[in-house]
């Protein structure tokens, strides 16, 4: 049969033209059209040979772009030697068979392209199984295309040829394979929450959230000096990160750095990597980082919003952090951004410009969110967060009593947390 384990599009000899249909209700970009496209595909190592669009009001059912269009295609690709034909929707199983046949040319599309980095770029476990996944149920629906194509003509009603048995027996391995892939994520995603439920208890956490190439994970790096991978690829992280940062003395938060998203999200990815978003979504609060030098910035602000609305996670405490802003070309796109955008701040963590303000404004976000409480606090615990455990150790000391009375600022988590597990006694 047929191998689903991760394939990946990216032979370097591939030559690809990039098609795409434009729709009037769709978000306005200012790049080129077929930028972002094109990008994906640099980032898998395909080359771009040529581009086609067309403007129309909707798909054609049949083949996404008219007949006409698909000639012309068909000429581009002879002309320049194409072996790739990428489009910038999802197709429909028939809509890549119909343009197939009429260009003589495979076909993928964003989500095969994106899936394909996501092959590419996964590191753990979790993540490749996630991609896996992912790929599997993009084939499922299309298996009959690819043993169509491997048969031919023959067939008939009330034929089942070898290759319609093979294709029984395909969607019964695949649909096992699923299964234990579910499986297995759930494993590991179990003991996951567990561990982050119980991380954010102890501590102030911060999700870094944002488009692909915005430059979270660089952030990540600049404040944690953590070693995270940072590349001018898009999904460069595909898996989270958690890292202590020491906002200011005796404020330690954690930091999460999250995989980017990116506009036309394939669905089979947001369902998969909602899971991987689980730590920002747990989070106290979201830095919302933006790559403010971007013609788009905007628009992936809007894409980013979307998602997070989808998630639930549109009422929580964000701030905007409009890094690269040294490359802002026009300073009236990035006054605008500010206005449209109050609650920011301005950074380059490249050139590690404006990280003193940044601090500032977490630090502002920090202690808003903590709440002064008066606690009665056992003596004898050596577990007790770092700081109260401090306390606790000169209670000890100096006063050698069972408890003592604390005036401390904590967050409602860390609250919940001490009472809980131990046995700090809240008094107002
Ligand atoms: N000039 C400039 N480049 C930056 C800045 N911050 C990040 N970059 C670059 O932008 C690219 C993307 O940075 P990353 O930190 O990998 O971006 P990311 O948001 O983690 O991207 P994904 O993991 O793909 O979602 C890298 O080439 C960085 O060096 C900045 O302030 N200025
Ligand atoms: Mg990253």
């Amino acid at each position: 049969m047929q191998s689903f384990e991760q394939k990946t599009h990216s032979t370097p000899e591939e030559r690809a033209i990039l098609i795409g249909v434009q729709r009037p209700r769709e978000l306005q970009s200012y790049e080129p059209p077929l930028t972002e496209l094109g990008n994906l595909a640099d980032t898998v190592g395909v080359e771009v040979v040529g581009k086609l669009i067309q403007r129309r009001h909707k798909f054609h059912p049949g083949t996404y772009m008219g007949k006409g269009k698909l000639q012309e295609l068909k000429t581009l690709a002879e002309e320049t030697d194409a072996t790739l034909i990428i489009s910038d929707h999802d197709l429909s199983p028939g809509q890549s068979r119909n343009i197939e046949e009429m260009t003589d040319i495979r076909v993928i599309d964003r989500t095969e392209l994106i899936l394909d980095i996501f092959a590419q770029h996964a590191k753990t476990k979790e993540a490749t199984l996630q991609v896996d996944l992912a790929q599997m149920e993009y084939v499922m629906p299309r298996l009959k295309r690819m043993w169509t194509h491997l048969e031919g003509s023959q067939g008939g009603v009330g034929f089942r040829g070898p290759g319609e048995k093979q294709l029984e027996t395909d969607r019964q391995i695949i649909k096992k394979k699923i299964a234990d892939c579910k499986s297995a994520i759930r494993k590991i995603q179990e003991r996951k929450n567990r561990e982050v439920k119980s991380r954010n208890q102890k501590f102030f956490t911060i999700g870094l959230v944002g488009y692909t190439n915005a430059g979270k994970s660089s952030l990540m790096n600049v404040l944690t000096e953590a070693d995270v991978l940072v590349e001018n690829k898009l999904f460069a992280t595909l898996d989270t990160r958690t890292r202590l940062w020491n906002l200011a003395q005796a404020r330690k938060v954690l930091l999460s750095d999250t995989v980017g998203f990116i506009d036309k999200l394939p669905h089979h990815l947001v369902a998969s990597f909602r899971a991987t978003l689980e730590e920002a979504a747990q989070s106290d609060v979201l830095l919302h980082v933006v790559d403010a030098s971007h013609p788009d910035a905007e628009r992936h602000i809007m894409v980013v919003e979307r998602v997070l609305r989808k998630m639930k996670l549109n009422e929580k405490n964000a701030l905007y952090v409009f890094n690269k802003i040294d490359l802002v070309e026009d300073p009236v796109d990035l006054e605008n951004l500010k206005r449209a955008y109050p609650n920011h701040v301005c950074i380059s963590a490249k050139h590690k410009q404006n990280m003193d303000l940044f601090s500032a404004k977490v630090l502002g976000i920090f202690e808003a969110n903590m709440i002064e409480v008066q606690a009665v606090v056992p003596a004898k615990n050596g577990k007790l967060l770092s700081w109260v455990a401090e306390c606790a150790r000169i209670i000890e000391r100096e006063f050698k009593e069972q408890s003592v009375h604390l005036r401390i600022s904590l967050s409602h988590a860390n609250l919940e947390w001490l009472r809980k597990q131990h046995g700090v006694q809240i008094l107002a």
